[in-house]
């Protein structure tokens, strides 16, 4: 699904107006109905406050304003008065409301006209929507400052008030909302960590905007949702046999970090890989053979890690290297030995990355394609600090097409970065999965995807799908806060199921 920015969302308003077609104010009646209808159901609070700015997210406040009024609900409104004398549809729900005369509608012109909170209301923040073209200052941002040194919680209409949608807000002042109701489509906003403090839950409400024209724009972000990975998802045929799925290799593992390989040899079997084959230290060796029977050992030579490669890398269809390896010496010649030779598709993680990083000039030996999978921390070692999270993303999308590699920036939404300048965020995964040993399942999975024959973009996106829902399903079943990633990985067969 096509991440629009604020201007393509005002152009599919327009689209949808033009073409269903509806009238502008019509469009407003139905976003504020969806509102209302989400508030009344999810809501209970002796009375509505609703803050409201003079554009069209105003305009939204006044006409929900309203419905709740109908709803039997305690509403009153308070504007931000400014120079501005209002949007169109602004204007016209002001002028029901005035008319209704039944509920109270009070001008805000300075801080002494800022209405005591009582802690039983709910806050309506309908100041600012997606037009927001400035950082807020002076009035708007004391209102701002006032909604949140309430204790009553806030719910903003659209995005929370003074959040930018497409780029960064930091420093700005801010509604604290405690649920978003957003129209149609999630925007970028949400989906990047530095906003957690504003966003709440967020709820996307469907205002049934045209259809046709998502296909009609272009966009660089997308969202990896179900239909996105059904379609590159590829039934096993009834005929199959072990030798369709491709062999893996994995390198991970060293003394005390057994557990790496474990977990991402598992993971990738459980992804679907025809035969895996762990490469670990001799000291991984029963342990491996006893926890993952199913996968074969390749010792090296070494007891307590990896130090070399005496096999054909040719032998193999995919290889993920990197969890639990260590950034030694000799791990780091390996890893030079092998961005030298692979001639087959490769997932570096973890230590690789880190060896990666002391070692930059062995950036220039990925073969295009390769997929590497850091974390924020891993991402800054490897190309520098961002100042912000929309920043470390064009960072990230810069370096995969310089690179002409996939970097899967991973956190709560992991981001893909593709070589063609195009970006994914997944949304499937939870804060259960913040534990050691999920990052080892993801480069098992992604593996195991490239040894079956995806290609790497759908390897990418696929497994980094699969892993999030394994992950919410087995927290679904045993909550947050025990999850281990060895539930994750027993879970990624329903994952696949819900294909
Ligand atoms: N499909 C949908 O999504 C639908 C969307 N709808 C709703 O429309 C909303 C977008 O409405 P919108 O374009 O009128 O913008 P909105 O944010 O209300 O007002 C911004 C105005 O304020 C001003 N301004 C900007 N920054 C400022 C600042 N820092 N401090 C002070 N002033 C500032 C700026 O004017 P300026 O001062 O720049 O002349 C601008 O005109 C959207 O979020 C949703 O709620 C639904 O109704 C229908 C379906
Ligand atoms: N709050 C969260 N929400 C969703 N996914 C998360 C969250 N925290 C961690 N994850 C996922 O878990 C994995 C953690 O990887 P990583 O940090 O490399 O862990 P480790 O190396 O310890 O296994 C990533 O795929 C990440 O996207
Ligand atoms: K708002």
């Amino acid at each position: 699904m096509k991440l629009l920015n604020a201007e393509q969302i005002r152009q599919w308003d327009a689209f949808t107006i033009k073409n269903e077609p509806l009238s502008s104010l019509e469009l407003m009646e139905r976003a504020a109905n969806a509102c209302a209808r989400w508030i009344v159901q999810n809501t209970l609070a002796e009375s509505y406050y609703i803050f409201c700015g003079k554009g069209n997210n105003g305009g939204d406040g006044l006409a929900i304003a309203r419905l709740l009024y109908n709803a039997n609900k305690k509403v009153a409104v308070y504007i931000l008065e400014s120079d501005a004398k209002g949007s169109d549809d602004y204007i016209s729900n002001f002028n029901i409301l005035h008319h209704l005369s039944a509920i109270p509608i009070f001008m805000i012109r300075g801080e002494r006209d800022l209405p005591e909170l009582p802690f039983n209301c709910i806050i309506i923040d309908a100041l600012f929507g997606t037009g927001l073209n400035r950082p807020l200052t002076g009035l708007a941002a004391k209102m701002v400052d006032h909604i949140n040194n309430s204790i009553a919680p806030a719910i903003a209409i659209d995005i929370p008030s003074g959040l930018f949608g497409d780029h960064s807000s930091a420093h700005n002042t801010i509604v604290k909302a405690r649920h978003t109701l957003s129209f149609q489509v999630l925007k970028t906003a949400f989906l990047v960590a530095e906003n957690e403090p504003w966003i709440g839950h967020v709820h996307i409400m469907d205002i049934n905007l045209h259809p046709a024209f998502p296909d009609e724009v272009s966009t660089p972000f997308s969202i990896i949702n179900k239909s996105l990975a059904s379609r590159e998802y590829r039934p096993r045929n009834a005929f199959a046999h072990k030798g369709n799925f491709g062999h893996a290799l994995l390198i991970a593992g060293s003394w005390g970090k057994a557990g790496a390989a474990v977990l991402c040899s598992r993971a990738c079997l459980r992804t679907g890989a025809g035969l895996v084959t762990a490469h670990v230290p001799q000291s991984g060796v029963t342990v491996l053979q006893t926890a993952v029977p199913e996968a074969m050992v390749f010792p090296d030579k070494e007891a307590e890690q990896v130090s070399g490669l005496n096999y054909d890398l040719n032998h193999f269809t995919a290889v993920g290297i990197g969890p639990g390896i260590g950034t030694g010496v000799k791990q780091q010649l390996l890893l030079k030995e092998l961005l030298e030779h692979i001639q087959r598709p490769l997932v570096l993680d973890a230590d690789a990355l880190n060896i990666l990083s002391e070692n930059k000039a062995l950036l220039n030996l990925l073969k295009p394609d390769t997929i590497l999978t850091p974390h924020p921390k891993e991402f800054a070692r490897l190309f520098g600090e961002a100042a912000d999270d929309f920043k470390r993303i064009e960072l990230a999308q810069t370096k995969a097409m310089e690179l002409s590699i996939f970097i899967v920036l991973k956190g709560h939404h992991s981001f893909v970065a593709c070589p063609d300048g195009t970006g994914y965020f997944n949304i499937t995964g939870n804060a259960g999965m913040a534990k050691g040993g999920s990052g080892d399942a993801l480069t098992g999975m992604v593996t195991s995807l490239l040894a079956q024959g995806y290609l790497p973009k759908e390897a990418a996106l696929l497994g980094v799908f699969l892993h999030g829902l394994a992950g919410d399903l087995a927290a679904a079943s045993g909550g947050m806060e025990a999850l281990l990633a060895s539930d994750l990985i027993d879970h990624i067969g329903n994952a696949f199921k819900q294909l």
